[in-house]
């Protein structure tokens, strides 16, 4: 019998083994097959447990892609307030669902960033204009890296422009990175056809008046109902794709608030059942799916298992 101890995954073989080449093609494959609606995919709304005490929140995500015949866990802690370590922590267990043995414990973390940001690459593939220039990426967390990296790996951009509420962060991501620091939220967005929002504001951060109508944009982070990163207007303005139909009136602020009307999934433009609007203003208002993290660590998996 095969040993039941699951091999333990860090973050750096995460990172060694994961590629957006890759990952990318995997993810938009699985956010289509989350939309079929046909039992390909079992996933239910995750659950998330507030842990009022240390103003911090635990969510347990499972899923089962029935196709692909693989499930995991992720267990996620958001602790908005951490300073001395991320803000984001997570262990993903995958399983062998042939017999139940758990085959990993992975570093949740690292694979979190990098499906987060293929999921919004994914959806600017089909949402934005063809050949965008410009992108703005408003934070400078992790996930503002790996979007930088995730949507270089797609465009060859003329400019990324970064704002962040701190000024050292700003020039510290635009140092590592290329990108062109901005004082401004409007400075960054003005001539931006692409804009990623990976911030942890609570209220919005991305206002109508300063976009280019017709852009598309990548909204990560406001993952609470009480939570905002777009300004109301803006949203009742645009054009708006899900990754969960039936997450985002429960936990999306920026869906609740405004009240704005989801035009369909993601997953549903990428199975051809829905059209991408792209001469309109598009927002992708990204949750997370659980099985983006199924997927993703059965893809490390893979590789650390051939290698
Ligand atoms: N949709 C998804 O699948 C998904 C997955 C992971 C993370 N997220 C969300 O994406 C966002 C970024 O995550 P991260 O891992 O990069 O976090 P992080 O802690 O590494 O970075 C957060 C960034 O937000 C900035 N920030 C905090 N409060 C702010 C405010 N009031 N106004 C403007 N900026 C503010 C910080 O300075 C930092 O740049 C979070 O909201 C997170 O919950 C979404
Ligand atoms: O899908 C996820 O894993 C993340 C966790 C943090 C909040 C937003 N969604």
């Amino acid at each position: 019998m095969a040993s039941l101890l699951p091999q333990m995954v860090s973050a750096s073989d995460v990172l060694r083994v994961l590629k957006y080449a890759d990952l990318i093609p995997v993810i938009e494959k699985t956010l289509g097959d989350f939309s079929r609606g046909d039992g390909t995919v079992v996933q239910p709304v995750r659950t998330v447990i507030p842990v009022d005490q240390h103003q911090g929140y635990f969510l347990v995500k499972p899923g089962y892609h029935v196709a692909g015949d693989t499930m995991a866990c992720k267990l996620l802690t958001l602790y908005p307030n951490n300073t001395d370590r991320p803000s984001h922590q997570a262990s993903i267990v995958l399983f062998d669902s042939s017999n139940g043995s758990p085959l990993a414990v992975m570093d949740g973390a690292s694979i979190t960033d990098m499906r987060t940001a293929a999921a919004s690459a994914a959806a600017t593939k089909h949402l934005a204009k063809d050949s965008p220039h410009v992108h703005a990426i408003l934070g400078t967390g992790h996930q503002a890296y790996s979007h930088f990296h995730a949507l270089n790996h797609l465009y060859k951009f003329d400019q990324v422009c970064v704002w962040g509420r701190t000024p050292a962060n700003v020039q510290k991501f635009a140092a590592e990175t290329g990108a062109t620091p901005c004082s401004t939220v409007e400075e960054a967005v003005k001539d931006a056809d692409v804009i990623t929002t990976v911030t942890m504001s609570r209220t919005p951060v991305l206002k109508k008046d300063w976009i280019k109508p017709g852009v598309h944009i990548n909204a990560v982070g406001a993952c609470r109902p009480d939570w905002q990163e777009l300004d109301p207007e803006l949203v009742l303005s645009s054009v708006v794709y899900v990754d969960s139909k039936e997450a985002a009136p429960k936990e999306s602020g920026d869906i609740i608030l405004s009240k704005a009307e989801v035009y369909a999934e993601v997953g549903e433009v990428i199975l051809g059942k829905k059209e991408a609007c792209k001469d309109k203003t598009t927002i992708f208002k990204s949750l997370g799916l659980a099985i983006e993290d199924v997927v993703s660590a059965k893809l490390v998996y893979d590789k650390l298992t051939s290698s």
